[in-house]
């Protein structure tokens, strides 16, 4: 049987842009996503996602709102993605593991190729923040 993992990825909002962040080498190679990362066993999706972004970006997010809750299914797992908006509270992203992060307006996050778990949350911030 698949394995099953629950994820949780940051909608970093400034200005009515949002970070996104392109996937290195390995699963999903080149895809673009939102940074952040599997749920330990002893953690909320909260503390998980604050947590993922201090490994990820040196800095530090508070997690506010769900945007959306998805599972899609991959041939290496299926995965349950639930996004949540976060505000920048200390310190500036910096490139770490990631092949690339920018900061798009929503329509210029619809020309980029997500990760499949990824677009339903996508397209409810083009709803939320206006295409
Ligand atoms: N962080 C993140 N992962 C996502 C998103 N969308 C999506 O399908 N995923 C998938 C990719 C990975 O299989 C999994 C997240 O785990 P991870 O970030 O720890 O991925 P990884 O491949 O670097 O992990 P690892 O197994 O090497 O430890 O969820 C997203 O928006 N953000």
């Amino acid at each position: 049987m698949k394995k099953h993992i629950n994820v949780v990825g940051a909608v970093v909002v400034r200005g009515g842009r949002v970070l996104c962040a392109q996937r290195g080498a390995g699963a999903l190679d080149g895809l673009w996503e939102f940074p952040g990362g599997k749920i330990e066993l002893d953690e909320t999706p909260r503390s998980a996602l604050e947590r993922e972004i201090v490994e990820e970006l040196l800095c530090r997010v508070e997690v506010g709102a769900e945007v959306a809750t998805t599972t899609h299914e991959y041939d290496f797992a299926i995965v349950t993605l639930t996004t949540f908006y976060c505000e920048l509270v200390e310190g500036e992203p910096q490139l770490t593991e990631h092949a690339d992060v920018r900061w798009c307006t929503p329509s210029e996050m619809a020309e980029l190729p997500w990760a499949p778990a990824d677009v339903p949350a996508v397209d409810q911030l083009r709803i939320d923040l206006g295409a």
